[in-house]
């Protein structure tokens, strides 16, 4: 039967963070520090959403039984201490991707997300939708969202399209974590909206752009280390003080410009994240480079002198 939003499912709303993957030096997976990684988040950072297995988990690297090592870990250690954890399913597989799904739900997941398959690629919107329907067949209790990020993807489907109709194909269906600087295809979403959707805004350096349009919230990889300067951009915004908000916004944009210009990418996102927290996570895995000593230093004091406070 389809479900409904039942009453105790929150909407997703407020900053969400992208995890990183913790490996050990010899490119395992390091479960250990998850626990530590939890209490970094809700008690340095202020973030108590997470979105897991992502991009910035390097999901796409990982075998599906290493995948649900740390999915499973992540909820458990979420567990009292965090509002909400996404469990990002998206494979090249369909079948993996309900292996997943339904792994998601034993291990009693808020929510799952899916990114399209990006070697064949869906190229329309009735395609991506019917797929999207394959995967949350496998998991039809949990509130599902798709991960639009066609820069990495290259599946340039516009979500307007993929959003008509879609609830009644998956009843399960909760909103997208949209990952792309089209704002015209991000606005033109709200119209299609549901109230039991959730629009999430998923470029960092303009997520207050995202919220002028009516993101519900916002899920990235740098509200790991900035998540309590977003925090109060969030509330600034919210009391329309708009000049606080684009404060916090531009100072990012500084910082992110500065990286960009350095190679970011995974792996300096990475290393930025073990020497802000002092997590040990490891190096990315290949084909993503680690991040060299000089680039992390540079990036660090950059960091450091915008963010001070953080
Ligand atoms: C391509 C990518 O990884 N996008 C992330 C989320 O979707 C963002 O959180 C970025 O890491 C962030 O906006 C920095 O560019
Ligand atoms: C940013 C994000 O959501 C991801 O890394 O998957």
């Amino acid at each position: 039967m389809a479900i409904m939003a039942s009453s105790s499912e929150k909407l997703l709303t407020g900053l969400v963070a992208a995890t990183f993957t913790p490996l050990t030096e010899e490119g395992e997976i390091n479960i250990k520090e998850i626990g530590p990684y939890v209490d970094y988040l809700t008690e340095r950072q202020g973030v108590t959403k997470i979105f897991v297995n992502g991009t910035t988990g390097e999901s796409m690297s990982l075998t599906v039984a290493e995948r649900k090592l740390l999915a499973e870990e992540w909820c458990k250690k979420a567990k009292g201490k965090m509002d909400h954890v996404v469990v990002h399913v998206g494979c090249m597989s369909l079948k993996d991707s309900q292996d997943l799904a339904l792994h998601a739900t034993q291990i009693k997941a808020d929510s799952i997300a899916v990114i399209s398959p990006s070697f064949f690629k869906p190229n329309n919107a009735h395609a991506l939708r019917t797929y999207l329907k394959a995967v949350a067949s496998a998991a039809p209790d949990l509130p599902f969202y798709y991960y639009h990020i066609p820069s990495i993807t290259g599946v340039n489907v516009l979500v307007r399209d993929l959003l008509v109709g879609i609830e009644e194909q998956i009843p399960s269906f909760r909103g997208v974590k949209f990952s792309a600087i089209d704002l015209m295809d991000f606005g033109l979403c709200f119209s299609l909206m549901k109230p039991n959707w959730s629009l999430l805004y998923g470029v960092d350096e303009q997520m207050l752009s995202g919220l002028v349009l009516g993101a519900d919230g916002a899920v990235g990889s740098t509200y790991n280390y900035v998540g309590c300067q977003f925090n109060k951009l969030l509330s600034a915004f919210e009391k329309g003080e708009l000049v606080e908000a684009r404060t916090i916004q531009f100072k990012l944009q500084d910082f992110l410009g500065s990286a960009m210009k350095l190679g970011f990418d995974v792996g300096v996102n990475k290393q930025l994240m073990v020497e802000v927290s002092g997590l040990s996570l490891g190096p990315p895995r290949l084909p993503v480079m680690p991040c060299h000593p000089d680039v992390a230093a540079s990036i660090k004091q950059k960091y450091k002198s915008i963010f001070p406070q953080c």
